[in-house]
C-alpha cells in the first residue's frame, strides 16, 4: 500500500551496497534497519547499471510499503519514475530542481543537498520539500568537495531560513557517538516579529554506521533513543512554528491552483452540490461518482478521495474506492459524519479504520471523541456540548496516533494533529453552524489540500481549515450578507481562487501550536 502519511525524516537511510557486511544483503540490513525504526528510505547505488537500479529500487520499494515508510531514488529521476518512488534526492551538480519539480510534479518529495547559505536559499525558494545538510563531518563513504561543516556551519544554515523554513536533515559522518552532539549542539531558538522560533534538524541522515552495522536493527533502536532523548531534552518535535505554516498557507493554496487535482467524492446527498462548488472555488476539480464500475479509473487520475458518511448508501463501494486510491497513492479523507449517533454507525467507522488506507479523518466534537473512546455525544449528524481544550487535544492526538494519520475536530476551535503536532485554530465565524453541511464542505477542502500539498499532510489541513474559517469570517463581514442563505453564497465567493488572496490568510489567521 503507497504511503499516505506525514514525512517523518528524523532517522533517514541513505543505502550503499558497497558496505554491507559479508554475509549480509542490502534488503536484508534494511530490513533490519526498517524493525529498528528507521523513518525514510533513500535507494543511492552510483555504480549500478540502470535495469539492476530498478530492479533493486522495486525490491525495496515492496519492503518500504511494508514499514508504511517513503522510498526516495538517489539522483536518479527516470529510476524514480519508473518504480513510481515518493521522491528522489538531487545534490548541487544533479539535474535543477525546478526541472526535477516539472518532470515530477507536485504530489513527490524532492530533497536537495545543501553546503550553504546560498544553495540553502535557492532550494528553499525554489521550492524543495527537504535539505540534506552536510558533510558534518569527514567520511569515508564519499569522496568530498567541500570542507566539512561542523556543528557550527550545520546551526548557521538552519538559521539562515530565517521566515521560510522546510525540513532538515544532517549528513556525513553521524554515528551513535556524535548523535546526541549534533542535535543538541544545532538547536536554535529566537525571536522573528513576535514569535518564538525553535529550529533544530528534523532528522539525521545515515550511511555507513547503519549499513554496516553487524545489527541495524540494534543500532537503529540506539539512534531512536537519542533521539526520542534530545527530543524530550529540547521539549519539542519537529513542530514548525506558527510562522512556518503560515508561508506554507500561501504555498499551498497556490498548489492547488497550480495543479488542479480532481478530487472524487462519495459524499451524502445533503451537501453533495455544496461540495462541489467547494471543491471548484478552491481551485480543485470535484467528481461525485458513487459508481463502482468506474473507481479504479477515477482513482488512477484522482488526486484525493472524500469518504463523507452523512447518507451511507454503498458502504461497499466506499471501502472499495478508498482502497483503489490508496493503491494510487491518494490520500484518502474521511468524514465521519454522525459517527457516534448509533451503533450501526460506529460499526461503520470501524469498517473504515480496519479496511480504508486513510490519510486524514476530519470530524466534529462528538465524531471524533466518539472515535477516540472519549464519550462525544451526537444528536443526529450535530456535535452536543462543548469539547475542552486539554480533552480535545488529548483526543486528536491518541487518535492520530493509534491510526497513524491527520486527525483534525472541527467546532468552535478546530483542533488538527498527527500525534506529535497539535495546532488550535481560532478563526471562523459562528455563522457556519447555521448552513447545513458547513462541516463537510471543510472535509472537500482538506482533501483539495491534501491532493496538492502531500510532503506534509498535517500542513496541508491545517491550511485548509484556515481558509475556510478565514473565508467565513470574511463573508459575514460583507455588507451583503445578511443570514445563513446569503452567507453561503458569500462563502463560496470568499473561498474562490480569486477573492481571497494569501495575504489577507495571513493577516487574519490565529493559529496556535499547542
Ligand atoms: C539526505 C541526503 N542528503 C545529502 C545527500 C547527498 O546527495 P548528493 O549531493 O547528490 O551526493 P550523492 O549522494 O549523489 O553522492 C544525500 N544523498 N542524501
Ligand atoms: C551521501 C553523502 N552525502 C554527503 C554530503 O555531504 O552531501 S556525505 C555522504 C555520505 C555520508 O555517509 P556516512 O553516513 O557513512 O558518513
Amino acid at each position: 500500500m503507497p504511503y499516505h502519511k506525514c514525512i517523518d525524516y528524523s532517522l533517514y537511510l541513505v543505502t550503499d551496497s558497497t558496505l554491507v557486511p559479508e554475509g549480509t544483503t542490502l534488503l536484508g540490513q534494511v530490513e533490519k534497519a526498517l524493525q529498528g525504526g528507521v523513518t525514510i528510505v533513500q535507494l543511492r547505488e552510483k555504480e549500478m547499471d540502470t535495469g539492476d537500479f530498478i530492479a533493486l529500487a522495486l525490491q525495496l520499494k515492496t519492503l518500504t510499503q511494508q514499514y508504511k515508510v517513503p522510498l526516495i531514488i538517489n539522483d536518479r529521476i527516470d529510476v524514480a519514475l519508473a518504480i513510481d518512488a515518493d521522491g528522489v534526492h538531487i545534490g548541487q551538480d544533479d539535474m535543477p530542481l525546478a526541472t526535477a519539480r516539472r518532470i515530477l510534479g507536485h504530489g513527490k518529495i524532492i530533497g536537495v543537498s545543501v553546503n550553504n547559505t546560498d544553495e540553502t536559499k535557492a532550494a528553499v525558494d525554489g521550492g524543495a520539500d527537504y535539505l540534506g545538510i552536510g558533510a558534518v563531518w569527514f567520511t569515508s563513504t564519499k569522496a568530498l568537495k567541500k570542507q566539512p561543516l561542523g556543528v557550527e556551519g550545520v546551526t548557521r544554515i538552519l538559521a539562515s531560513m530565517k521566515d521560510r523554513r522546510i525540513p532538515s536533515v544532517a549528513i556525513g559522518g553521524i554515528n551513535l557517538e556524535n548523535a546526541e552532539g549534533l542535535l543538541m549542539g544545532s538547536f536554535i531558538e529566537d525571536d522573528i516579529e513576535g514569535y518564538p522560533q525553535r529550529r533544530r534538524l528534523d532528522g539525521l541522515a545515515v550511511v555507513s554506521a547503519i549499513i554496516a552495522s553487524p545489527d541495524p536493527r540494534i543500532t537503529c533502536d540506539q539512534f531512536t533513543s537519542i533521539l526520542a532523548a534530545t527530543n524530550k531534552a529540547l521539549n519539542i518535535a519537529n513542530r514548525p512554528t506558527v510562522d512556518h505554516v503560515l508561508d506554507h498557507v500561501e504555498i499551498a493554496v497556490q498548489r492547488i491552483r497550480d495543479q488542479t487535482p480532481m478530487v472524487h467524492h462519495i459524499t451524502n446527498n445533503v451537501v453533495i452540490n455544496d461540495n462541489a462548488n467547494a471543491t471548484l472555488a478552491v481551485g480543485a476539480s470535484p467528481i461525485m461518482s458513487q459508481n463502482r464500475v468506474e473507481l479504479e479509473e477515477l482513482a488512477a487520475v484522482n488526486g484525493a478521495m472524500v469518504l463523507n458518511m452523512g447518507t451511507l448508501n454503498d458502504i461497499d463501494t466506499m471501502v472499495l474506492a478508498a482502497q483503489a486510491n490508496g493503491r494510487h497513492g491518494n490520500p484518502v479523507v474521511l468524514d465521519p459524519v454522525g459517527g457516534g449517533a448509533t451503533t450501526f454507525r460506529k460499526q461503520v467507522v470501524q469498517r473504515f479504520l480496519s479496511e480504508a488506507p486513510l490519510t486524514i479523518i476530519k470530524g466534529n466534537g462528538g465524531e471524533i471523541l466518539s472515535m477516540a473512546n472519549r464519550g462525544g455525544r451526537s444528536r443526529g449528524v450535530d456535535s452536543l456540548g462543548g469539547v475542552d481544550e486539554e480533552n480535545a487535544k488529548a483526543a486528536v492526538e491518541a487518535l492520530a496516533l493509534q491510526h497513524k494519520c491527520i486527525v483534525a475536530m472541527t467546532g468552535p476551535v478546530d483542533y488538527v494533529s498527527d500525534g506529535r503536532r497539535t495546532y488550535a485554530i481560532d478563526n471562523g465565524d459562528p455563522m457556519l453552524v447555521n448552513i447545513t453541511g458547513s462541516g463537510c464542505m471543510v472535509t472537500s477542502i482538506v482533501a483539495c489540500f491534501a491532493a496538492a500539498n502531500r510532503s506534509d499532510y498535517l500542513l496541508a489541513t491545517v491550511s485548509a481549515i484556515l481558509m475556510v474559517n478565514i473565508a467565513s469570517e470574511v463573508a459575514m463581514a460583507r455588507g451583503d450578507v445578511r443570514g445563513p442563505g446569503t452567507f453561503r453564497s458569500a462563502l463560496i465567493d470568499e473561498l474562490y481562487q480569486t477573492s481571497l488572496s494569501p495575504n489577507v490568510l495571513r493577516d487574519k489567521a490565529r493559529l496556535r501550536l499547542l
